[in-house]
């Protein structure tokens, strides 16, 4: 049997919109706002779905999680089909969009996860041990007697990832769940959901615009564009497929004359009016730049840069931009 949770194949999605033409015409068009995805996630991976705006990221969890039928395509997830099997693929899965609330709002959070114990039909046991996992690591304490509308935004957002995993789901699709929040909140969230990653039993599918959530939870990257997927592998493939280098920074207690010539490395840049010298690694170590580096004298410190996640990312939009297929209408 497969251990795929998710299996997508030729996924479409289509809308039709009405654009202006004219002062009173309108005319009907066909967005394709997910164009032949086929996708598979096995049990326990974290995966992170990442595009540029509009590239067809919320449309595809939308059709995962049932909210959207796809205008082609066959798709299981948790072996439901998502619209026609809903209510099943609910108790199989947790859906945490930043955007969007599943709390009840007038309520403390406390009285939400009580609720939510009963909407899921889930034994006491199982809720309270669960909640205890979330209270500890999320740190709920000391808000859960308040009202959801009176939390601030990173406190709403622990409630609603608890919220998420109190009846104990497969997968769980994440669409922004950091977006807006400051950066202990960020941090509290990346690192409860990299320990929920760690335990192995639930699979993370996680869309985002902070790369930096990507990096920090995710060894998978599906890079989408135009409704297509553009990259599927490792963080490191992308970095190995853009020829991303990692880079030593050589601080000098005075300019060199002339740019040194260090065997296996390219000098990216000259900066601070001379004394910082900016090292692309090409076929050499870090080892032996620093040690031609050395060779030259008055180095004052060395430092390693591995490569942004954002530069890559920045440079792949970049280049399916510049390949923009002209778009159906
Ligand atoms: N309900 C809808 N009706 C018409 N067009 C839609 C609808 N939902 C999405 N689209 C269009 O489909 C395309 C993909 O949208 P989607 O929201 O999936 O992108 P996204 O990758 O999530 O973008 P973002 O990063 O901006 O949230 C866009 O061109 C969008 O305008």
């Amino acid at each position: 049997m497969s251990s795929d949770v998710i299996v997508a194949d030729g996924l479409r999605k289509e809308f039709t919109v009405r654009v202006r033409t004219g002062r009173l015409r309108r005319q009907k068009r066909l967005v394709t706002a997910v164009d032949g995805i086929d996708l598979r996630v096995a049990r326990g991976e974290m995966l992170g779905y990442i595009g540029p705006n509009g590239a067809g990221k919320s449309t595809t969890l939308k059709i995962l999680t049932g909210v959207l039928m796809p205008s082609a395509g066959q798709v299981r997830v948790c072996g439901l089909r998502p619209v026609a099997q809903r209510t099943r693929l609910a108790l199989s899965v947790g859906v945490v969009f930043g955007q969007r609330s599943q709390l009840w709002w007038d309520l403390p959070l406390r009285d939400s996860f009580d609720l939510l114990r009963h909407v899921y039909r889930v034994p006491a046991a199982a809720h309270a041990s669960r909640l205890r996992r979330c209270r500890d690591l999320l740190d709920l304490d000391a808000f859960l007697d308040v009202p959801v509308r009176q939390l601030s935004l990173g406190q709403r957002m622990r409630g609603e990832l608890t919220a998420a995993l109190l009846h104990g789901p497969q997968v769980l699709f994440l669409d922004e769940p950091t977006i807006g929040l400051d950066v202990v909140s960020k941090q509290a969230v990346r690192g409860f959901l990299a320990e929920l990653g760690r335990g192995g039993d639930t699979t993370l599918v996680l869309t985002t615009h902070d790369l930096a959530d990507i990096e920090r939870l995710c060894r998978r990257l599906v890079v989408i564009d135009h409704g297509r997927v553009v990259h599927d592998g490792s963080i490191a493939a992308l970095h190995r497929r853009y020829g991303s280098r990692r880079l030593v920074v050589a601080d000098l207690d005075a300019p060199p004359p002339v740019p040194p010539v260090v065997p296996g490395a390219a000098l990216r840049r000259v900066e601070a009016d001379g004394h910082r010298l900016v090292f692309a690694l090409e076929s050499a170590g870090v080892a032996e730049v620093v040690t031609a580096l050395a060779g030259l004298g008055g180095l004052r410190d060395v430092s390693v840069v591995e490569p942004e996640i954002e530069d890559v990312v920045a440079r792949l939009y970049g280049e399916r931009r510049s390949v923009r297929p002209s778009r159906r209408c």
